[in-house]
């Protein structure tokens, strides 16, 4: 869940800063008013901090807690930063297990033997349920083998609306 729903599909993909004061950072130095564009998708991808199969789905590289998965231990930050990282953090997490828990207490899945990896870097605004399901993309999800498919679209809409 934490590499495929935080790290390669991150609902949000950038946090802004504002220096109130004149600021040095590492090289750079920041007059008062800059603002900072953090690209938390491109750091999630970043091979120089996750290594050369950065873009593999790869959970074993978990093992360990988010903070050793990286070189460096700020480099999982789909909840932001500092202070005013996200506050719904516990609940989103929470709400995502629940979510899972739930859709395979009732579903079983296994491959579709159509399958083709391509997996996408932004959750687009044409990312809904309503296409999740459409036909026209049945390759890129994984076959429901037991239970109804609408059953299963029910479930995912009282979460994702
Ligand atoms: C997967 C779900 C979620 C993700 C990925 C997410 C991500 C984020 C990010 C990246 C920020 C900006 C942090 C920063 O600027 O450093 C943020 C802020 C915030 N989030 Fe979330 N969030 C999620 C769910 C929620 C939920 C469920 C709630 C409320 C129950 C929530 C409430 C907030 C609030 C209030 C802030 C502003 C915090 C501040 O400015 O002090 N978020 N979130």
């Amino acid at each position: 869940m934490t590499q495929s729903s935080f790290i390669h599909q991150s609902p949000a993909v950038a946090a802004i800063r504002r220096a109130k004061v004149d600021t040095e950072l590492g090289d750079f130095t920041l007059p008062r008013g800059t603002e900072l564009l953090i690209p938390i998708i491109a750091i999630h991808y970043d091979q120089t901090l996750w290594g050369q199969d950065a873009n593999e789905f790869n959970p074993a590289g978990f093992g360990l807690g988010v903070a050793q998965a990286a070189k460096h231990p700020m480099a999982f930050m789909p909840f932001g930063i500092s202070a005013r990282r996200c506050v719904g953090q516990n609940v989103a997490v929470l709400q995502a297990k629940l979510a899972i828990a739930m859709i395979l207490q009732r579903f079983s899945f296994d491959l579709s033997p159509n399958y083709q990896h391509a997996p996408t870097k932004l959750l687009t605004p044409s990312f809904t349920t309503t296409n999740l399901f459409n036909n026209n993309i049945p390759n890129i999800i994984p076959q429901v083998r037991s239970g109804r498919i609408g059953d299963l679209q029910d479930l995912i809409l009282t979460f994702v609306g």
